[in-house]
């Protein structure tokens, strides 16, 4: 017992698809995953988990709210959270965002129910992890965290989401490998390069039931 826990009602969703695809050469957002966008595929995901989803990026094709970095300068996924706080904060009856990465389809259904069962406090920071290593765009954060973000995003020249971390209580949520018709496939997999692609094509089949 930890004597703190959020309800359904208390979480936003905000894909992250601010960057630059700079690997992937076009906007990853659009890039056709079977017979659809890997925009559509994370916000089908992640629709099933919160009660209202969004969008962070210049632009968007689908029909949900599109918020756009507050911090100039493309300053990296922080950036993204930092929006992403500021949007949830205005929604009523929210004090907790949770954050997903455009190319990352095959993230846990049950992400968010995981997450926020792990926090112990309103203040702290969950955070997903796969094979030992963590996923730290990939979190549920309290809204309320917005104004010490932004001082540090204009404080720190690297912004590296791991260096904000350590400003804060953070707990780490373990999901597993999750069994294919061909073999275990890490949820957290991510598209990155035109090669990604190729590959999470593969695992969408091995999905397949
Ligand atoms: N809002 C915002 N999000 C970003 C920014 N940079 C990266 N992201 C997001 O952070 C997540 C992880 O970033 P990357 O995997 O490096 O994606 P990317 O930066 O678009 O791709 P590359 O240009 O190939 O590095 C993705 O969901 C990106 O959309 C940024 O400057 N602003
Ligand atoms: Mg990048």
């Amino acid at each position: 017992m930890t004597g703190f826990s959020l309800d359904r009602s208390d979480i936003a969703g905000v894909v992250l698809a601010g960057g630059r695809s700079q690997r992937m050469g076009r906007d990853k957002a659009e890039v056709t995953l079977g017979t659809e966008s890997l925009l559509h595929h994370v916000l089908a995901r992640l629709s099933q988990q919160v009660i209202s989803v969004a969008v962070n990026a210049d632009a968007a094709t689908e029909h949900v709210p599109v918020i756009p970095d507050r911090f100039p300068g493309k300053a990296g996924p922080m950036a993204g959270i930092h929006a992403a706080m500021i949007y949830a904060a205005g929604l009523p009856s929210v004090t907790h965002v949770v954050t997903v990465s455009v190319d990352c389809p095959f993230f846990p259904t049950d992400l968010v129910a995981r997450l926020s069962a792990a926090l112990e406090h309103p203040l702290q920071i969950a955070i997903a992890a796969s094979e030992g290593r963590s996923h730290p765009v990939f979190g549920l954060w309290p809204v309320t965290l917005a104004a010490d973000l932004e001082t540090w995003l204009a404080i720190d020249e690297k912004r590296r989401v791991r260096d904000f971390l350590l400003r804060h209580d953070v707990t780490q949520v373990a999901f597993p490998l999750h069994p294919t018709r061909a073999s275990l496939l890490d949820p957290f997999f991510n598209i990155n390069t035109p090669d990604d692609l190729i590959e999470a094509e593969r695992w969408l089949e091995a999905l397949r039931a």
